[in-house]
């Protein structure tokens, strides 16, 4: 998936200056090294820690960032700044069942492959009869995984599947009523040096700004609700026809019984706004209590 996100620059690169030339560098995070739970990594970064800091050393000069990666709750590491977000792929989960059935169809007791908190609770909310496996690695492993019978279905990232050529697999998209996305989902964030105005002006040349007005709403929500590493919060901003943002944002007990909402409409020009605002809303209601009940049991 990383890879295909990279290719994704260099052709958009490659289409803005011909003849650049683009050197990919691939990382392997500890992230993507640890196959247990994020939880036990101790923090949060698993997926940009080595990232950062080759980018922080001038070995490379440009990093590509999942924003759902990337930790919302303090600032993005000293020296680094992300130069834009792409245009955004789709926000939603996707349901990958060997026998082509929906969440709806599937009997009592089918073995959901997922360790997402927001997965778990989602699920367990809606469908109290289906059982969660912890399941990690990248989208590719999780798939063999679910091939070689450690799950009867997975929940996936869909914008994750069709990354990687595979959304033939979706057996169902889940709407996001039913599982509200990640902060950050299928946004690619381009993070260049501080100080490297030129990189930073060349590639931010890629950015959408629609994408730029969520992804600041979203992540300002994150912020101020200050979860921890994998807390079950959920929340997308979309952009209406009329220009002005809205922002839904959800809390959750992990076992899905209790959760809280809340949905904004804010002014276009002040995406922090919008997100500061939904993010009390939610903390009036008690997210507080339920964020660190979760990192408790977790
Ligand atoms: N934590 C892994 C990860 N990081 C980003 C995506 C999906 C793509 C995206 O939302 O940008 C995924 C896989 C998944 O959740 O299924």
């Amino acid at each position: 998936m990383a890879l295909a996100q990279v290719e994704r620059v260099r052709t958009e690169l490659t289409a803005l200056v011909p003849g650049l030339t683009v050197e990919v560098v691939p990382v392997t995070t500890s992230g993507d090294r640890w196959p247990g739970a994020l939880s036990d990594l101790g923090g949060k970064g698993a997926f940009t820690k080595e990232v950062d800091q080759l980018l922080l050393s001038g070995e490379v000069d440009l990093a590509v960032h999942c924003m759902k990666d990337v930790p919302g709750d303090r600032p993005v590491p000293a020296g680094t700044t992300f130069a834009c977000y792409l245009e955004r792929d789709d926000v939603r989960d996707a349901l990958i069942h060997p026998g082509g059935l929906s969440l709806d169809q599937l009997p009592p007791g089918t073995r959901i492959g997922t360790s997402a908190v927001r997965r778990i609770a989602q699920l367990s909310r809606h469908y109290p009869h289906l059982t969660t496996v912890p399941i990690r690695g990248n989208a590719n492993n999780r798939l063999a995984k679910l091939e070689a019978g450690h799950a009867d279905a997975l929940l996936l990232a869909y914008s994750g599947l069709e990354r990687i050529g595979e959304t033939a697999r979706a057996t169902q998209i889940l709407d996001v009523g039913t599982m509200c996305p990640p902060i950050g989902a299928g946004v690619l964030g381009l993070q260049c040096r501080e100080n490297d105005a030129d990189t930073i002006e060349l590639v931010g040349r890629l950015g959408s700004t629609d994408t730029w007005r969520q992804t600041t709403a979203e992540r300002m929500l994150l912020h101020v609700l200050q979860g921890h590493c994998n807390s079950p919060i959920a929340g997308f901003a979309s952009s209406l026809p009329d220009g002005r943002l809205t922002l839904r944002a959800m809390v959750f007990s992990l076992d899905g019984k209790t959760s809280l909402e809340a949905e904004e409409t804010g002014s276009t020009s002040d995406p922090v706004l919008l997100g500061t605002s939904v993010a009390i809303t939610l903390l009036r209601q008690g997210a507080r209590e339920l964020i660190d009940e979760s990192a408790d049991q977790h």
